[in-house]
């Protein structure tokens, strides 16, 4: 129960709801317990005409009458009541659900890059959608059966040792069985819905996965491959949940067994006290009906400690997630104003899964307003700058520093706010051309939106289209081509009128004719914006205010095109070999 002990301050918020709820079932049930004792009454009324010691046959038929009406009375009012119990509690149960998916949900907005690397996405929707089903059934059903159950356990066995206690002994004699079975089985249902959820956890990763890249996976035609694995996967999950049924069956033939036998007990015990002469046939009747209005909490008692276990089990799940500290932290409330003077000084950084040294105490300064291009081979570290600038990760040793203060003391907020970032790999939601341009400023204006396409050349083709801005971009952009995703993307950051705008090789899927047009307007546009350009490409980078060129995670050359294409070296040499492809 210790992980479910986080969600207490969710009963907390939820009080009156709850105490209203556990009035309401506690007097349904008192109601319901009415009913035996008015049977017994009847009975005995009965017994007493058919043995001579009533003799008024009027008296005892409104007798009867009377008792039938009171019953059918309390069974309706305890009726009624049984359906508010359910708005109360069950309403409860679903507000808390929805309350827990949003904390799962802000969390999962505030865990850093390095989290999403280390979780897969189908268990992170697992672990919001499943798991927090699991949890609902232990505020919902679990509470309210459980209070049904202490009420009617408490109330009827009070009622039956009042009665008669040496009945009452012989008639719950199983019960301390049936307690000892349910709690080995709970042990055994918990240990195998933790590994249940797993499957399934794993289950929607892959196939999450396989759906994401199925256009791959068509292209290398392995489609039966992928088939054959998701099916073992789902067999391995299939066998463990069975075990898992197989535990939950044994349960209510239990039950049904030991009640059966409490009833034979009754019946029993119940005839040779009759016959002895020291209770009534009434009470026969009565302890028949107490046995049968306890079967199903008994019953329950099981189904509840399994909810339970299982909630336990989910609750771990989603504590794991919801007690990860996200590793980029916002270290200043107070605002932050961003003019763009990004500086590295001595900037060494290791990515931790890889424990690749992707930076080597690199140090630049880049004044507000200017342009920096970054050229390297592939996997020199050109984008790890990027990632750093954006604080998508802290450095190890060194510091970046924007406008003269440590990164890490910005309100992150405002840093991300001012950063127009255009990745390697544009990514477009599933929605129309126009949002997701509009992404990067919410309230821009039609001519904002068209404005900020015709700069990132891209307005001509989305006028193509016969809905024009109101295109459907399928999921991650399918319908679109690489190099017109790319602008949209580009699109996305110029409409954000940021102080620091990135590209990340943003322009490999555009011809030359077409990055040469980008490039112009990018030039106008960025004019007073302090913009990073990484590229492999010379016509990208030439007119930056100073380009350096990484290898290996070190700088090897920094300068003007100018200064570079006039000293030996790896600039140089890119671009004669790029001058020489041009001509050809
Ligand atoms: N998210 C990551 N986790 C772990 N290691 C990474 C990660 N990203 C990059 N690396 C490693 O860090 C090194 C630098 O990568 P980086 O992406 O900065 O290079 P790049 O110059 O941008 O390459 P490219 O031109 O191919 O984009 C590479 O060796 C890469 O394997």
């Amino acid at each position: 129960m210790k992980a479910l002990q986080y969600l207490n301050k969710y009963f907390f918020k939820y009080k009156y709801r709850l105490l209203i709820g556990i009035i309401i079932t506690v007097a349904s049930k008192f109601l319901a317990l009415q009913v035996p004792q008015l049977i017994r009454q009847s009975v005995n009324i009965a017994e007493d005409y058919t043995n001579g010691i009533v003799s008024d046959l009027p008296i005892v038929k409104a007798q009867l009458l009377n008792n039938i009406l009171l019953i059918v009375g309390a069974a309706l009012l305890a009726g009624f009541f049984t359906f508010l119990m359910r708005q109360t509690i069950i309403v409860m149960s679903r507000l808390i659900e929805f309350d827990l998916k949003n904390e799962i949900y802000q969390q999962y907005q505030r865990l850093s890059l390095n989290f999403y690397k280390q979780n897969q996405t189908g268990d992170l929707m697992n672990r919001i959608s499943e798991d927090v089903s699991k949890v609902r059934m232990y505020f919902g059903p679990a509470i309210m059966y459980s209070i049904n159950m202490l009420v009617l356990f408490v109330v009827a066995i009070i009622k039956m040792y009042n009665i008669d206690p040496i009945l009452t002994n012989y008639t719950l004699l199983p019960l301390p069985i049936l307690s000892i079975s349910i709690y080995i089985l709970s042990r055994v249902i918990n240990k195998r819905s933790t590994i249940v959820q797993q499957y399934l956890s794993k289950l929607t990763a892959n196939a999450q996965e396989t759906f994401s890249g199925i256009s791959i996976l068509k292209s290398y035609g392995i489609e039966h491959k992928t088939m054959v694995e998701f099916g073992t996967l789902a067999n391995e999950a299939q066998d463990k949940n069975i075990n898992l049924f197989k535990a939950q069956a044994l349960f209510f033939p239990l039950m049904i067994l030991l009640i059966g036998l409490s009833n034979i007990l009754v019946i029993y015990i119940g005839g040779m006290r009759y016959i002895e002469g020291t209770i009534s046939l009434g009470v026969i009747a009565e302890f028949i009906m107490y046995v049968n209005m306890l079967t199903w909490p008994v019953a329950v008692v099981g189904w509840v400690t399994s909810i339970v276990q299982q909630a336990e089990a989910s609750q771990q799940r989603i504590n794991e997630f919801l007690k990860h500290e996200p590793e980029i932290k916002n270290n200043q409330e107070q605002p932050s104003t961003i003019e763009g003077t990004i500086e590295f000084k001595n900037v060494t950084f290791t990515y931790d899964d890889t424990n690749i040294t992707a930076l080597k105490n690199v140090s630049f300064k880049l004044e507000k307003g200017k342009t920096l291009a970054i050229l390297g081979n592939t996997g020199s570290g050109k984008s790890t700058i990027i990632n750093l600038i954006a604080r998508l990760y802290d450095v190890d040793t060194g510091e970046i520093l924007i406008d003269g203060t440590n990164i890490e003391q910005l309100n992150l907020n405002n840093l991300r706010q001012n950063i127009g970032f255009v990745p390697q790999e544009a990514f477009l939601f599933s929605d129309t051309i126009k949002n997701n341009i509009k992404f990067g400023d919410e309230n821009a204006s039609n001519a904002k939106i068209e404005q900020a396409a015709k700069d990132a050349y891209i307005h001509h083709n989305i006028i193509e289209f016969n809905k024009g801005y109101d295109t459907y971009v399928g999921e991650r952009g399918v319908t679109l081509s690489g190099g017109q995703k790319q602008r949209i993307s580009i699109a996305r950051a110029i409409i954000k009128n940021p102080n620091i705008l990135i590209f990340d090789d943003c322009l490999s899927a555009v011809d030359t004719e077409t990055e040469e047009i980008i490039l112009n307007n990018l030039h106008k546009i960025s004019r007073n914006k302090t913009t990073l350009i990484v590229s492999h490409r010379v016509s990208s980078v030439k007119n930056a205010d100073v380009i350096i060129i990484l290898e290996d995670g070190k700088i090897i050359q920094k300068g003007s095109h100018n200064e570079l294409v006039n000293i030996d070296g790896y600039y140089k040499e890119l671009y004669e070999q790029q001058l020489l492809e041009k001509e050809i």
